[in-house]
């Protein structure tokens, strides 16, 4: 875990914003947190720029000790600086290539961490309207940022410093360079300012489209049989025309941005050239300046000309870092569960065997949406089994949902063990709640991890307990790595009977107080199933357990039976188990 530092610095990147300035400021706060390295980058550009720019005055002084005919000493130690200078300018840029290299590196790794980190505390409601695998490519963008950039950082400098100190330099041979110089700087950031707003925005919205056309992608990959049986609609090349054209459309709104700042900068260049050739031409003539200081004027003038071309180069990568930082801020800048420290945490929770949970008046709607439960008035006390029972779409799943406490934005009330889910830390819920919902996945990883996930002590007598009630015995018996077998996302090469057993063996393995439960063995066979049911009903367990199911057996078999119907609890059934 030695790269985990990096983690939580990250946070100050985020803002909820999206505009230039919002972006510019994020790109300021990553290079603040980067800022002794950064500082190198600036140290060697500006110390190369100076040696490329004392290079032609160094040149300048050999010509003049050339024409001055004694091939004094003073000539050999001119060349010998001048070598010097071009094997110093080497040494710095190998440096800042080091610098850049680590940056890059560190760049990643912030990344990565402050993904892996806060994906699993996000908000759920938060994201409710998103895909988040589709929302998580914005990481890919990663790359962007990494080369875009090390390339600001060593050519925008560089460049900037080269042409203001040429400009600086030229001055001394004459102050009219520094006139000319001044004021078509001044002119062009005048332009840059006024089209950059529109440049932004023209790059956000291509990023846009690009990533609905991966999504599409993806999509169509992972509908593949679908697809493949209804290729004659065309379906699938009709919606990418359409998002291809989105793409297009605003990647030339984009380009026409840049083609006009590119306008600019070659206007820029030309005035530039043609000025300081005429303005030398005409000094040099009018014997101001001498043949060795034109010809230095000329180099510095090249300098400042190639200088100008990095700039024109690096205007793409500047929109390309800060849309990049936009959008890899995307999955960065969503809230994550409420974890202050007002609420009650795991230090000062007195454990339970099993939960009490109270709703009352209990009213849940989506963002945007009707309300879907209203009114919800249910009591469970600690240890009692119950069963959710009702028609589709009645609002059962999105009950279990909400007494997972994941989703917080209800009205009414809600609370385990007389205290108020909102009071409750995560900590606390994850701790004392397990949950099997069905749309849970298996991930990739071997079938203990997917069961224990990546818990230090495991306690192998509970896990065979568990394996054996789920009726997975024989399955892990079978597999030649046993437990370390590895199982692929989403277990998509196993059955569901299997599937199911070990999202449910997580669950139990976990030893909770409330279980929670949707649908929890509808792909198991009988035999199985009937021995889980057992378990989940029996008066010898200390847990809550609240299942959504609308099996006779089970419910026959639990303390109380809530039947939903639109959104409310329109009765409930107190089964008599003797
Ligand atoms: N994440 C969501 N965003 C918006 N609406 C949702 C979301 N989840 C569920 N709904 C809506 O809430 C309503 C109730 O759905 P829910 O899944 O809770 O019912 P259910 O009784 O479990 O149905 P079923 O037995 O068919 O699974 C549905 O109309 C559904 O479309």
């Amino acid at each position: 875990m030695k790269y985990y530092i990096y983690l939580e610095d990250y946070a100050i990147c985020m803002s909820e914003n999206t505009s230039l300035k919002g972006a510019i400021k994020k790109l300021f706060n990553l290079i603040n947190l980067e800022k002794s390295e950064i500082k190198n980058v600036y140290i060697y550009a500006v110390l190369n720029g100076a040696i490329i720019l004392s290079l032609p005055l160094g040149i300048q002084a050999i010509i003049n000790l050339m024409f001055g005919v004694n091939l004094s000493t003073s000539l050999v130690v001119m060349i010998a600086l001048v070598i010097f200078g071009v094997l110093l300018n080497g040494i710095f840029q190998i440096k800042q290539m080091r610098v850049i290299e680590k940056l890059q590196q560190r760049i990643f790794t912030r990344l990565t961490f402050a993904y892996a980190y806060r994906i699993p505390k996000i908000n759920l409601i938060s994201i409710d309207k998103y895909y988040l695998p589709e929302l998580v490519n914005r990481f890919f963008d990663t790359a962007t940022l990494q080369k875009g950039l090390s390339k600001l950082l060593l050519d925008l400098p560089t460049a900037t410093i080269q042409v203001l100190f040429g400009i600086v330099l030229l001055g001394f041979y004459h102050p009219i360079f520094v006139v000319f110089g001044i004021t078509l700087l001044l002119v062009g950031i005048v332009i840059f300012y006024s089209s950059s707003s529109k440049g932004f925005t023209s790059s956000i919205e291509e990023s846009d489209y690009k990533y609905k056309v991966a999504f599409w992608l993806e999509e169509l990959a992972r509908s593949i049989k679908t697809f493949k049986y209804h290729q004659q609609t065309d379906l699938h090349l009709k919606r990418t025309d359409d998002l291809v054209g989105g793409y297009l459309n605003s990647r030339n709104n984009h380009f026409s941005v840049l083609l006009l700042q590119y306008r600019v900068i070659i206007g820029f260049k030309v005035i530039v050239t043609a000025a300081m050739l005429v303005v030398g031409a005409f000094l040099f003539i009018n014997q101001v300046i001498n043949l060795g200081q034109f010809i230095a004027t000329e180099i510095i003038i090249i300098t400042i000309i190639n200088a100008m071309e990095k700039l024109i180069i690096s205007l793409e990568v500047v929109y390309d870092v800060l849309t990049a930082l936009e959008k890899i801020d995307k999955v960065l800048e969503k809230p994550l569960d409420n974890d202050s420290d007002e609420l009650i945490t795991l230090e000062n929770w007195l454990p339970v065997d099993g939960l009490k949970v109270t709703a009352t008046n209990l009213n849940f709607g989506f963002e945007d949406e009707n309300l879907i439960l209203k009114d919800i008035n249910l009591s469970i006390n600690a240890g009692e089994k119950v069963c959710i029972y009702g028609a589709q779409d009645s609002g059962k799943s999105t009950l279990i949902k909400l007494l997972t406490g994941l989703w917080q934005n209800y009205n009414g009330g809600l609370m385990i063990n007389n205290i108020p889910v909102r009071n409750i830390s995560p900590s606390v819920l994850h701790h004392e709640i397990s949950f099997y919902l069905t749309d849970d996945e298996l991930f990739t990883g071997t079938l203990i991890e997917n069961i224990t996930l990546g818990e230090k002590d495991i306690d192998f007598n509970e896990l065979q307990k568990v394996i054996e009630l789920v009726g997975l015995s024989d399955f892990v018996s079978r597999k030649r790595k046993g437990f370390e077998t590895v199982l692929d996302s989403q277990g998509k090469k196993l059955s569901y009977n299997i599937v199911q057993k070990i999202l449910l063996a997580r669950c139990l393995y976990k030893k909770p107080s409330l279980l929670l439960l949707e649908d929890g063995w509808m792909y198991i066979d009988e035999e199985s199933k009937n021995k889980i049911i057992a378990y989940l009903t029996s008066k010898s367990t200390n847990f809550t357990m609240i299942a959504v199911s609308n099996d006779p057996a089970f419910m026959a078999k639990c303390d109380k039976t809530f039947i939903m119907d639109g959104g409310k609890i329109n009765g409930y059934d107190h089964v008599s188990t003797g």
